[in-house]
């Protein structure tokens, strides 16, 4: 694991776009795995400014997303499908039908789960997954205890994970119960993993990454320690707690 420490959110999001967009002009038809949350939302603006300003295309990439909740429709605006298009796909030239994320409201949610591991693996597997971690350690939305080999599947929400997403939907209450997401396995398949940490709310599970030496399904990000290729890009808030000498701010 390669740990970038930056000082902020910013510095976070602007090295995380130069990563992406510099994948993106040097192969153009790359499959991106992509995240939603808050974390990554000024690096897809910082993206949409490249893409404006140099005109880096879109037009052969391929997209796939970590998660979708379970019973909302792709216009629900607390839907990741709107997520990404009001984040994302709106600003690019990225065809519509090159970008793809599971269908939480799909009529056999287990058909979806194999069909969307099926269709990855048609477009070549993913070159560069986006991930943000959740305070437990979650990653996509697998939750602890989570087997670590398991592919796209349907997951139960913990409270945890829904009081963090209520800020979203105003109420707890109103969070899904229930999500697809790419599972462990499907995360590890990824040929690079670049995972983005920002904020003192993430400083725990921050420090218990840096301390993880072995995958532990009780803390799922913990799988990412035997990943060959897996960049970290943390914030100074993200690190105050971990004493690890992680270099230069
Ligand atoms: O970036 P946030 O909003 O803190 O969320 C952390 C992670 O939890 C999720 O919301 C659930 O998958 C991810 O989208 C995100 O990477």
């Amino acid at each position: 694991m390669k740990i970038i420490p930056v000082t902020d959110k910013n510095v976070m999001s602007r090295r995380a776009a130069e990563m992406i967009s510099t994948l993106v002009r040097e192969k153009p038809d790359a499959v991106l795995g992509l995240a939603t949350g808050g974390t990554p939302e000024e690096t897809y603006r910082r993206l949409a400014d490249d893409y404006r300003n140099n005109h880096t295309t879109y037009q052969k990439i391929r997209t796939v997303n970590l998660d979708e909740y379970v019973g909302l429709s792709k216009e629900d605006p607390n839907s990741y499908h709107k997520y990404m298009e009001n984040h994302f796909y709106k600003f690019v030239d990225i065809p519509a039908d090159q970008h793809f994320l599971p269908d939480g409201n799909a009529v056999s949610l287990d058909q979806e789960c194999g069909d969307y591991d099926r269709m990855i693996e048609r477009l070549g597997g993913v070159d560069l997954q986006l991930l943000g971690i959740g305070r437990n350690g979650h990653i996509g939305f697998n939750e602890p205890g989570t087997s670590l080999n398991i592919g796209t599947h349907v997951v139960t929400l913990t409270d945890s994970t829904r009081l963090a997403n209520a800020r979203f939907f105003g109420s707890m209450d109103a969070v899904p119960v229930q999500a697809v997401t790419m599972g462990i396995g499907t995360i590890m398949k990824s040929k690079s993993i670049l995972l983005l940490v920002s904020g003192k709310s993430k400083a725990e599970a921050m420090n218990r990454l840096l301390e993880s030496k072995t995958p532990d399904p009780d803390f799922p990000a913990s799988v990412l320690v035997s990943h060959p290729d897996v960049t970290v890009i943390a914030d100074a808030e993200a690190l105050f707690l971990t004493n690890k000498k992680v270099g230069k701010f």
